[in-house]
C-alpha cells in the first residue's frame, strides 16, 4: 500500500499533494547566529558566488538552488547548518530561552539541538539525548563545527530517562522530535514510501507515547514541551496527543508558525481524539514546497500550569 494514498481524505487538493510529495525537496541551510548574522550569510555568499534564495517566512533561512549546503565556506567555519525548512518548526514552537534546562529527547544528529542552543545564545543547558550511539557521534560533530558549548549529551532510551547523571531534576522545556513513520521525508528519501508498514506505524507509536509521556514528567509545572514528527499518520500523531493527554497532567495549547498550515485531525480510521488536538500543526508539502511535518505544543500542568483558552497563546 502507498501511505501517500491513505492519507489523500486528510488534505484540501489530494493531486497537488501526490504531485509535491513527487518533487525533489530543495536544498536548504539555517543560519547558525552564534557564529554570523544573516545578513553576513549573504554577504558572504554573494563574495563566494553562492546562489541562494532567502525563505520568506523565517530570517536566516536559505534555500541552496545548487544543492550543496557543504560545499562553500560560511558552512566550513560554522556560519550555517543544512536544515529542511519545516525543520525548524519545533524550536521555534519550543521558543527556548538563554539560561533555561532544555531536554532534547531525540536529538541525533543535532539539528534542532543546535538551534535550540543557538536561540539560547549557548547560555544555559540543553541536554541532547539519542539511544543511537553511533547517530550521536554525528551530533557531537555537528555541536562542535556550530562551535556550541552548553550542550551534554547522554545516551539513554527516553521512555527511562534518568535524571540521575544532571545537577537538576527537571527540565523548563522539552522536545520529543520523535522518531517515526517518515512519509513526510519522501521528496527527500523516496524509499520511505516503499518501506512503510502499517506494523511499523504501531510499533512506533508505542515508543512516541512513552517518551512524551517521560518528557511531561520530566518537565517543571508550567513548562513547556513540544512534540514533533515528519509522519502524516494520525495513529503517530494526534492519537499520541489523545493517549498522554489522558495519562499525564497537561494541555495542548495553541500557538502560531509563520507558514501555511492545517488543525491535528479530531477523527480516524473510526477512533476519536481529544478536541484540543486541532491547536496541533500539520504541514502539507504542496501548502509551502517543504517536507511534511506535524508538531503540537503543551503545557505541564501542577502548581504552576494554567489553563489554556481556546486559540489563547500560552507562554512558558
Ligand atoms: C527524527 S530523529 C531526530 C532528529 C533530531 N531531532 C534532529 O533534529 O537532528 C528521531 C531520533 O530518535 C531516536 N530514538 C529512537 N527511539 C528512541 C528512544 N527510545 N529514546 C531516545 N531516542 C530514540 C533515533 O535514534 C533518532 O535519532
Amino acid at each position: 500500500m502507498n501511505p501517500l494514498a491513505r492519507y489523500e481524505p486528510l488534505v484540501d487538493d489530494a493531486a497537488a499533494f501526490r504531485a509535491a510529495c513527487d518533487r525533489p525537496l530543495p536544498s536548504v541551510v539555517r543560519v547558525n547566529e552564534l557564529a554570523a548574522s544573516p545578513g553576513r550569510v549573504r554577504e558572504a555568499f554573494a563574495e563566494e558566488g553562492v546562489a541562494y534564495e532567502a525563505v520568506d517566512w523565517h530570517d536566516g533561512l536559505f534555500r541552496l538552488p545548487d544543492g550543496n549546503p557543504g560545499g562553500n565556506w560560511p558552512y566550513v567555519h560554522g556560519w550555517t547548518h543544512g536544515q529542511e525548512e519545516v525543520s525548524v518548526l519545533p524550536g521555534l514552537a519550543l521558543d527556548p530561552q538563554p539560561g533555561e534546562r532544555v531536554w532534547d529527547a531525540c536529538a541525533a544528529p543535532g539539528s534542532k539541538t543546535t538551534q535550540i542552543a543557538d536561540a539560547m545564545g549557548d547560555e544555559g543547558t540543553v541536554v541532547a539525548n539519542d539511544n543511537n550511539l553511533g547517530r550521536l557521534s554525528a551530533l557531537r560533530h555537528n555541536a562542535e563545527r556550530l562551535g556550541i558549548t552548553n550542550a551534554i549529551v547522554t545516551n539513554q532510551d527516553a521512555r527511562n530517562f534518568s535524571m540521575k547523571p544532571l545537577a537538576f531534576d527537571e527540565f523548563d522545556r522539552a522536545l520529543v522530535d520523535a522518531p517515526c513513520s517518515c512519509e513526510g521525508t519522501c521528496r527527500k528519501n523516496p524509499d520511505v514510501v516503499d518501506q512503510w508498514t502499517l506494523d511499523h506505524v504501531h510499533a512506533v507509536a508505542g515508543i512516541q507515547k512513552g517518551i512524551l509521556a517521560r518528557a511531561v514528567q520530566a518537565t517543571r509545572p508550567g513548562g513547556t514541551v513540544v512534540y514533533s514528527t515528519c509522519t502524516f499518520a494520525p495513529e503517530e500523531n494526534e492519537a499520541v496527543l489523545d493517549h498522554v493527554l489522558a495519562a499525564e497532567d497537561c494541555e495542548v495549547v495553541a500557538f502560531d508558525l509563520p507558514l501555511d498550515t492545517v488543525p491535528g485531525v479530531t477523527e480516524w480510521d473510526g477512533e476519536t481524539y481529544d478536541e484540543s488536538v486541532t491547536r496541533a500543526h500539520r504541514v502539507y508539502p504542496h501548502h509551502n514546497d517543504t517536507g511534511g511535518f506535524f508538531c503540537a505544543k503543551l503545557r505541564v500542568g501542577g502548581e504552576a500550569g494554567e489553563t489554556a483558552a481556546d486559540g489563547e497563546e500560552v507562554s512558558a
